[in-house]
């Protein structure tokens, strides 16, 4: 005969009645509270053995502390909560509050009355057992370890996967990511049992559309920003998925928030599942929300990293590169050049030096203007770039004067290159003035010479040419 005195609360007449209906057999007296104030009120008048608070309906945003401060008010006397899968995220700070044991529901009548009857014959004290904690923080170690070198974003979340798979009873985790913001995708997953989620899920990117985004705990999570805890597969109401994830040994779930605004495209979610079904402590759930954060963290990490390495990029072009003609500008040449006498010594090799000059320029400039010029030399640069090979580096080194670095090359090959870029240049119309003409001088770099020394010794040979008349080729002498 049962002897222990029950209060059970929760804000929907039609809850109150049918647990009344159902569950007051258990108890020899059965009080109903509609809130967290009537409840409060009769704990204060009645003796209560169990006071079971059904979160269903509650709304965190306002309910919250007034639940936990009932709880705390019970001074550690058993309190059993029932909490909706998708709002697992409350369990944290309301076992804070105090002691708890909680049932994810749904729950079925049966799984109901254990969870009571747990509770009445020995209410749970909440500990963590040791061996869990250990685990816990060799964990974070890991974790913090894996985050150290964060560069690349999928490698990061790869990393993070395979730490996290050890969590005693893990057999799959995974990390949810909003590429772009409104497009979540599984980033990464690590499974010791070869299960992979994307098959489970029918897909892996744009899983804001699937159907399972209400189900699956991982999606739950990185939609509504809170904790989701999947206890028995079947509770999520969705029976394809349920048989697929005990198919695959998953007995629960849990979908933990990456921390940031959802939506954002650092949103997303951490998802643990597990082969086996079992109660959390608070500091499990808790070191379980500060994985999830500190994910987060390596990831805005990474991103970061990311853009500063797209940012060095531009920073690094604009440095090296002539912005009128897109090809290296006269100190990134002239540090190339360094760079390529250095390679053609230690090697053995030859290295030539091409210098033009467009011919009468200033003439251009003056009969047809400024931007035509400046088209002028655009064409200039993309003609003489087409007849080179990859590894010959083009510089524009001052207003209308060029060089050429061309590596593994004599002077003589540097001549035949020299004379066929004189030659396409001629015979190319230039958008709005006639064609021009370039002049030009080439040189081979000489044992024991600087590479100032071989600028002016080509330099020399372009003024010779100027003098021959233009649009000609001169060799520099040695
Ligand atoms: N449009 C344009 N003109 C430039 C630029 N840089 C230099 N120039 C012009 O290039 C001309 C070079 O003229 P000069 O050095 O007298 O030589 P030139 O007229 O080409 O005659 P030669 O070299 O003797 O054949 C000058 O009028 C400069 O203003 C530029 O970025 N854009």
């Amino acid at each position: 005969m049962a002897q222990q005195i029950g209060l059970f609360l929760n804000p929907v007449g039609q809850r109150r009645v049918d647990f009344q209906g159902m569950y007051a057999d258990m108890f020899a007296r059965l009080f109903i509270a509609d809130g967290t104030e009537q409840a409060t009120l009769l704990l204060g008048q009645e003796r209560v053995d169990l006071l079971i608070i059904d979160l269903e309906r509650f709304d965190s945003s306002f309910d919250l502390d007034a639940i936990a401060e009932l709880i705390a008010r019970r001074a550690g006397a058993p309190v059993l909560l029932l909490c909706p899968f998708i709002s697992a995220g409350w369990l944290p700070a309301l076992m804070k509050a105090g002691p708890l044991a909680y049932a994810i529901a749904p729950l079925d009548d049966t799984d109901l009355r254990v969870a009571i009857t747990a509770q009445l014959d020995t209410p749970t004290t909440s500990g963590t057992p040791a061996d869990d904690l250990r685990a816990l923080l060799a964990l974070r170690t890991r974790m913090q370890q894996a985050l150290l070198d964060v560069d690349d974003i999928t490698n990061v979340a790869e990393q993070i996967c395979v730490a996290l798979c050890d969590v005693p009873g893990a057999v799959h985790a995974s990390l949810f990511r909003m590429d772009v913001p409104g497009d979540l995708q599984l980033e990464a997953q690590y499974s010791p049992t070869g299960l992979n989620l994307a098959r489970v899920l029918h897909r892996s990117d744009r899983l804001l559309q699937s159907p399972l985004r209400h189900a699956f705990p991982g999606l739950v999570a990185a939609c509504s920003n809170e904790m989701a805890l999947l206890d028995a597969p079947a509770k999520a109401g969705e029976p394809e998925l349920a048989l697929s994830l005990v198919d695959k040994g998953v007995e629960m779930v849990i979908g933990l928030p990456l921390g940031a605004a959802p939506g954002s495209a650092l949103a997303g979610s951490l998802c643990l599942m597990f082969g086996r079904a079992r109660q959390f402590s608070c500091a499990e759930l808790d070191s379980f929300m500060a994985l999830a954060q500190l994910a987060g963290f390596g990831l805005r990490m990474a991103a970061m990293s990311r853009e500063n390495e797209a940012l060095l990029g531009r920073v690094t072009h604009l440095a090296t590169v002539d912005a009128l003609t897109g090809v290296a500008n006269r100190r990134h040449g002239e540090h190339l050049l360094e760079l390529e006498i250095k390679r053609a010594r230690r090697y053995k090799v030859p290295v030539a030096l091409i210098g033009f000059d467009i011919d009468r320029f200033k003439a251009i400039n003056d009969q047809f203007g400024h931007p035509v010029g400046d088209a002028a030399l655009r064409t200039v640069a993309e003609v003489t770039q087409s007849v080179l090979r990859a590894s010959d580096v083009l510089i524009r080194s001052g207003g209308e004067e060029f060089l050429i670095i061309v590596p593994h090359t004599s002077a003589i090959d540097a001549l035949k290159i020299a004379e066929k870029i004189r030659v396409a240049v001629a015979q190319t119309d230039i958008a709005g003035c006639d064609r021009l003409t370039i002049s030009l001088g080439v040189g081979q770099l000489a044992d024991q010479e600087s590479a100032d020394a071989l600028m002016q010794r080509v330099d020399a040979a372009l003024g010779r040419a100027k003098r021959a008349g233009r649009n000609c080729v001169e060799l520099a002498m040695s």
